[in-house]
């Protein structure tokens, strides 16, 4: 097997905001949106990022491109740091490092035909000779299931997914090795959905693409995922290949999301797990496990103690959890406390 090449490597990256207040209108606090986080996506494959609302998933994609500055941390592409490039050398790097938004319509000018939102990314970048660019602009909407005419359409002659096809194919112009996709199909019907996903799978074959792909619906990252990152109150909690993760997930807060996935057999016995209480402000975490005010296994080592993502002998290889109690969960040594009423707890997340 060739040795898997990193393309992205994420250290120790924070993302604080300052909340402003007082009268001289002082920072008076942050919100921790995300907290030292460390992963590595490695060329060709697909990384998806989950959790609920807030954790700080589109938060990453956007201080791994600096549209916000992060706090601290070290973003390297290719081996470079992203994080000491001027405003200049940045702005030729996302040559290489492309993002596509949830709402295309919002990323897309309503006043500008399609062939100029495409052209405009080419202009920025330089990417194509200006002979070419119709010529190659046409070939775009073709290689995203569009037709040539189209590119002098306006974008509110297109439905939804017609209109994330031309986000792609912005995307596309200046022939990324990273794209960044945030809830890139969320807005979309789920049949929609799915011929996005495939066109993105498609591609990423086609022109060897890298994805970062940012989502809260499990159903879609377990479509098209290498392997996932499950993050809770800006911290990473889970990380592993698809398969180990989903057949095998450790952290208590990993078995709760996936629990809440529908399962389309109305007859397959399914143990949805109940979390008590609403996630906590990312202004003023939990101590120790961030987690642990929600967890049903928590103890008082969990309020204190901050846990590290580590492996145990029945994970595989490259699989993480962060908690203090993979082992004694696993073997049911240490069992669920307080647990909230309408939780089922039984076959299939023995939690
Ligand atoms: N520019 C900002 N200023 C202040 N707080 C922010 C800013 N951007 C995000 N946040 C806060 O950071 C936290 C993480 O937000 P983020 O958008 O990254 O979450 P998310 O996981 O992508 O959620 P969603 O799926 O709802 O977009 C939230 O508490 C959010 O309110």
């Amino acid at each position: 097997m060739t040795a898997k090449k990193e393309l992205l490597k994420v250290e120790g990256l924070k993302q604080y905001f300052p909340i402003k207040g007082g009268f001289f209108g002082r920072t008076v606090n942050h919100v921790k949106a995300v907290d030292d986080i460390s992963f590595t996506v490695y060329e060709g494959e697909t990384v998806s990022i989950v959790g609920e609302s807030g954790c700080g998933k589109s938060t990453t994609g956007r201080a791994i491109l600096r549209l916000d500055e992060p706090t601290e941390g070290v973003v390297s592409f290719e081996g470079r740091d992203l994080t000491t490039l001027s405003k200049k050398e940045m702005r030729a790097m996302r040559k290489d490092l492309q993002i596509i938004f949830q709402d295309p319509y919002a990323s897309i000018n309503p006043r500008q035909i399609v062939s100029a939102v495409i052209e405009e990314a080419m202009d920025i970048q330089n990417a194509v000779p200006k002979k070419d660019r119709r010529r190659k602009i046409e070939e775009l909407l073709q290689t995203v299931g569009l037709q040539k005419f189209q590119a002098d359409r306006y974008p509110h002659e297109f439905s939804g997914g017609q209109r994330q096809r031309i986000g792609i194919a912005r995307a596309l112009s200046v022939d990324p090795k990273l794209i960044i996709c945030d809830e890139a199909v969320s807005a979309l019907d789920v049949s929609i959905q799915a011929q996005v996903l495939n066109l993105l799978e498609e591609l990423q074959e086609e022109f060897g693409l890298t994805y970062l792909f940012i989502s809260h619906d499990l159903g879609v990252v377990r479509h098209i995922s290498d392997r996932i990152i499950v993050m809770y109150l800006g911290k990473i909690v889970e990380i592993g290949d698809k398969h180990s993760l989903f057949d095998n997930p450790q952290h208590p807060y990993t078995k709760a999301l996936l629990s809440a996935i529908p399962v389309p057999d109305p007859d397959a016995k399914k143990e949805r797990i109940a979390l008590k209480g609403d996630v906590p402000s990312p202004i003023n975490p939990p101590t120790g496990c961030r987690f642990h005010t929600r967890c049903p296994f928590a103890t008082e080592k969990c309020k204190t103690d901050v846990p590290e993502l580590r492996t145990t002998d029945f994970m595989k290889e490259g699989h993480q959890a962060a908690c203090h109690y993979i082992e004694e969960i696993k073997s049911g040594e240490h069992k669920p406390k307080d647990y909230t009423a309408g939780a089922i707890v039984g076959k299939g997340q023995e939690v």
